[in-house]
């Protein structure tokens, strides 16, 4: 059974290779049509060989020769993408009208016509080329036309009524198998459609959640060319460097480096995330995160805090466990930001302003395994943690600044 389907497949897929998905389906749904009328020909063809072989000798051959010229037209879909439907038209249209010739409208062959219009609208949406429309005219002039004068049957073929009325009821128990075929392969299409496109939705959504805070990534699916920036004047950011990380990849494989620095910021991230921190980025061993935006924070001082001394215990743990000379080296700074997103190819939520670069001068001027605070941080936090004066540094760019190292939390 399945290598029928399999050979099935194949020959409905013939000629199409190559083409474009739309076109593609297209062609398919052309090969599939074929397939169709040439197996109800030789039915026919068989039908009309039991009643009577000699009456209907001309149509039987007829009729085989037709099948054969219809099951020809997948090779024609190679030589362009229009030549299959084309032929395959030309062929319909003088076989169809033919057939109502020969056995008229009483025998109810023109519906197929109906049919054939109806596949032109699924096949070619009616577009303006110039195949579906002369398609569908075409065979809808021939329907009316076979309806409206109610063509008689040519005389040698004029059939018993009651076999003119099989013959009417069969035609039409095809016609519906082929419309249920054809509105099945339309509903399958949307289908496919609905669901690619809904994986799609769903994907960016995903990638847009984990790039940017969810306020934000709401607001840009609801209009994704809206400037995102707005002031925050309470926030705290803090860049977390693993001091010493450098010479891990001189001393472990590159695969166990990166295995090891993806832990640790894993880690980084389910404390954060614990304490309601933002993360903003990693830049190769630093991690940069902040707390106050894009929603106010009544304690973001207090949470990068706690979030520093948790990191500071990872990586010593990691240190131990794997046996590497790293640990924290970090740097903390409280005041206003700005954050919002930049870019629309690639968008990433970012903070800037002289807090967010104070942070991080704090932190390139830090001694590995200290966390080094401003004084202004400090501040915010002096009843509930503990703190070692290192004094007045000059860091570049901003001159003399009061630093502080966090030592722990006071219980
Ligand atoms: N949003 C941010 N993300 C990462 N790093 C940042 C961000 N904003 C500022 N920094 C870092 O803060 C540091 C201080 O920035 P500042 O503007 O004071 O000086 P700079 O002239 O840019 O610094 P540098 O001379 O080190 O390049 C810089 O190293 C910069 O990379």
């Amino acid at each position: 059974m399945d290598w029928l389907k399999l050979r099935l497949f194949r020959w409905l897929e013939l000629g199409t290779e190559g083409y474009a998905i739309h076109t593609r389906r297209r062609l398919i749904v052309i090969n599939v049509l074929i397939t169709f009328v040439s197996a109800l020909s030789i039915f026919y063809a068989i039908f009309f060989a039991i009643y009577d072989i000699n009456t209907f000798k001309l149509p039987i051959i007829f009729m085989i020769v037709m099948a054969a010229l219809f099951l020809r037209t997948p090779m024609l879909h190679n030589q362009g993408r229009y030549y299959g439907d084309l032929y395959n038209l030309t062929v319909w249209l003088i076989y169809g009208g033919i057939l109502v010739h020969l056995f008229g409208s009483n025998s109810g062959i023109h519906y197929f016509f109906l049919g054939g219009a109806a596949g032109a609208i699924l096949i070619f949406n009616l577009s303006r080329n110039g195949v579906s429309v002369f398609s569908f005219l075409s065979q809808m002039l021939i329907f009316f036309y076979a309806e409206v004068y109610r063509i008689a049957p040519r005389d040698a073929y004029a059939l018993p009524q009651n076999f003119e009325y099989t013959m009417f009821i069969l035609n039409i128990l095809f016609l519906l198998v082929f419309h249920y075929c054809l509105i099945s392969y339309a509903v399958y299409l949307s289908k496919t459609a609905e669901t690619s496109l809904t994986k799609e939705c769903e994907y960016s959504n995903r990638l847009l959640e984990n790039m940017m805070p969810p306020l934000i990534s709401n607001a840009l699916k609801s209009d994704p060319c809206k400037t995102i920036a707005k002031r925050h004047n309470d926030a705290t950011i803090i860049f977390a460097k693993i001091a010493g990380f450098e010479h891990v990849y001189d001393t472990k494989t590159p695969k166990e480096s990166v295995e090891l620095l993806t832990r640790i910021f894993s880690e980084f991230d389910r404390i954060a995330q614990a304490h309601g921190l933002e993360k903003i980025k990693t830049d190769g061993a630093i991690f940069m995160a902040g707390a106050g935006f894009p929603l106010p924070m009544k304690e973001h001082a207090k949470n990068v805090a706690l979030v520093a001394l948790e990191m500071r215990d990872v990586v010593e743990k990691f240190a131990t466990e794997s046996d590497v000379d790293i640990s924290l080296q970090c740097g903390v700074h409280s005041g206003p930001v700005v954050a919002g997103v930049i870019g629309t190819h690639k968008p990433f939520y970012d903070v800037w302003g002289d807090t967010v670069n104070l942070a991080a001068r704090l932190e390139t001027n830090a001694k590995p395994n200290h966390i080094q605070v401003s004084d202004s941080t400090r501040q915010l936090l002096t009843d509930r943690f503990s703190f070692q004066k290192r004094g007045r540094v000059t860091l570049k760019g901003k001159g003399k600044v009061e630093i502080w190292y966090l030592i722990d939390r006071i219980t």
